[in-house]
């Protein structure tokens, strides 16, 4: 054991990720941002590594690796290059968990080729108007004979465009159009008809991956797409979010993995910048940033782990997941802000990761729960209490 509590296995795993991080995957960092173009290259070399799909159960051909397993090789991803990262989260996590833990043998077999085949499955949730709200969602799957019909849209889903297999939350209506409750369909781009991706969303950073506006027009699904969660539809969404903890571990660990990154660069210059004939860490201006930087990344680290940890044998737990996703994620942006003062004018400019390594990471607060609606899961589960954010809610409840 060391310091964090990892295993030797999870040492070993760890540095061989680090060394293909710093090698091939930080050498393409800048080139995916600046063409936009999905790293289609580094998903190879995550299938080659075996980095794709750990998590899937060795009957279903993956590893059966746990969450800690998978957050080890994000985090060190994600120092070098955060879209590679965000795709070892979705290899790993969200949807393709979701699948694992609910879906038939048909749907676990057909999401594990997918994804160990190379394809990082896209979840649907967010809508234009249902996004801190999903619950609130419009997209509807009816079903009419022998199969659903589904139609609605989904916006700012990653990957919309080069995923393959997408995981779409729809409320789901009998045949008489009494709403059932929200269930998961599974549906692939390119061979359903009424999938369509319609929109790219020109996004601040994380530019390797699309973020896309996807439309379903009669979209025809036959029951089998459908992944019922194990109390059913009524709790179908409640299960759904439960089985999306994972991918808010996750998410919380590409920011840590970013920060991480640009703390050991901004460490590495203030050795070797030197003003007033000084290394510039002789200032204790630096050195106080420094070691503010360090405290926010240890601490974010033991968060992140704790909650990957909490999810062994099922999905991490809700408070903690989301505990470790506002701290980190607001830590990160401060620490990469830091990091990159530390280069003065050269961390403004496009040569150097610090800017790509900002604008990546100013999106964790946002995509996947915002800090400000993650606090409200916090304070509800801390007190124990439902707190509606309907203005009716209270009534309600
Ligand atoms: C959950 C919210 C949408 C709030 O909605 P409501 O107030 O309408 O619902 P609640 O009563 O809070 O919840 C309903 C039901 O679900 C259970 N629940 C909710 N969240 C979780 C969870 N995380 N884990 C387990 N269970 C959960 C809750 O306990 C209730 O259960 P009962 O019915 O009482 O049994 C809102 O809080 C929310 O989470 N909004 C954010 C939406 C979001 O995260 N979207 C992510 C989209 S994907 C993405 O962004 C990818 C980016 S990435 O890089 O990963
Ligand atoms: C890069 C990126 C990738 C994404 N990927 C996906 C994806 O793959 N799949 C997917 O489904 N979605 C994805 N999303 C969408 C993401 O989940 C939503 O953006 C997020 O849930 C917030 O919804 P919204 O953008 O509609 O903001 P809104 O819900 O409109 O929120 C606007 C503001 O109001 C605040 N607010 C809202 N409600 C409350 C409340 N009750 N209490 C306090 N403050 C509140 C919010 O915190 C925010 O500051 C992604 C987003 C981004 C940026």
């Amino acid at each position: 054991m060391n310091a964090s509590g990892l295993s030797s296995d999870q040492l070993k795993l760890q540095a061989r990720v680090r060394e293909l991080a710093a090698g091939p995957v930080a050498k393409r960092a800048a080139e995916v941002d600046r063409t936009e173009q999905y790293p289609w290259d580094n998903v190879e070399l995550l299938k080659d590594a075996r980095l794709l799909g750990m998590t899937i159960p060795q009957q279903y051909g993956g590893q059966g690796k746990n969450w800690l397993d998978a957050v080890l090789v994000i985090e060190a991803l994600s120092a070098a290059c955060s879209v590679t990262g965000r795709i070892a989260v979705e290899t790993n996590m969200g949807a393709i968990s979701a699948v694992m833990a609910y879906g038939s043998e048909e749907q676990k077999k057909l999401a594990a080729d997918m994804v160990l085949s190379g394809d990082k499955p896209a979840i649907c949730i967010t809508e234009p108007e249902a996004g801190s709200d999903a619950n609130g969602m419009t997209t509807r799957a009816d079903k009419k004979g022998n199969r659903y019909v589904v139609n609605g849209r989904k916006h700012w889903i990653t990957g919309g465009g080069v995923s393959r297999l997408h995981l779409i939350f729809a409320k789901v209506y009998d045949e008489k159009g009494n709403e059932e409750g929200i269930g998961g369909f599974l549906a692939i781009r390119d061979e359903t008809q009424g999938l369509k991706i319609t929109k790219r969303e020109p996004t601040m950073g994380l530019r390797g991956i699309p973020e896309a506006v996807i439309d379903f027009e009669d979209m025809e699904l036959p029951p089998s797409a459908l992944v019922i969660p194990p109390r059913g539809l009524k709790k179908g969404f409640a299960d759904l979010m439960n089985a999306y903890n994972s991918q808010r571990v996750g998410a919380a660990t590409v920011a840590l993995g970013i920060a991480e990154g640009a703390y050991e660069l901004a460490l590495d210059w203030s050795e070797k910048r030197h003003q007033f004939g000084r290394p510039i860490n002789e200032f204790q201006g630096l050195q106080w940033k420094l070691a503010d930087m360090s405290i926010k990344l240890r601490a974010a680290q033991a968060l992140v782990y704790d909650a990957a940890r909490s999810g062994e044998g099922g999905f991490p737990d809700m408070l903690l997941a989301a505990q470790a996703k506002v701290f980190t994620s607001e830590n990160a942006i401060q620490v990469v802000n830091d990091a990159l003062q530390f280069f003065g004018a050269r961390g403004y400019s496009r040569e150097l990761p610090l800017e790509r390594m900002a604008r990546d990471v100013r999106m964790f607060t946002i995509g996947g729960g915002t800090a400000e609606v993650l606090r409200n899961v916090v304070a509800g589960a801390l007190l124990k209490k439902k707190l509606p954010q309907t203005r009716d809610g209270w009534g309600k409840a």
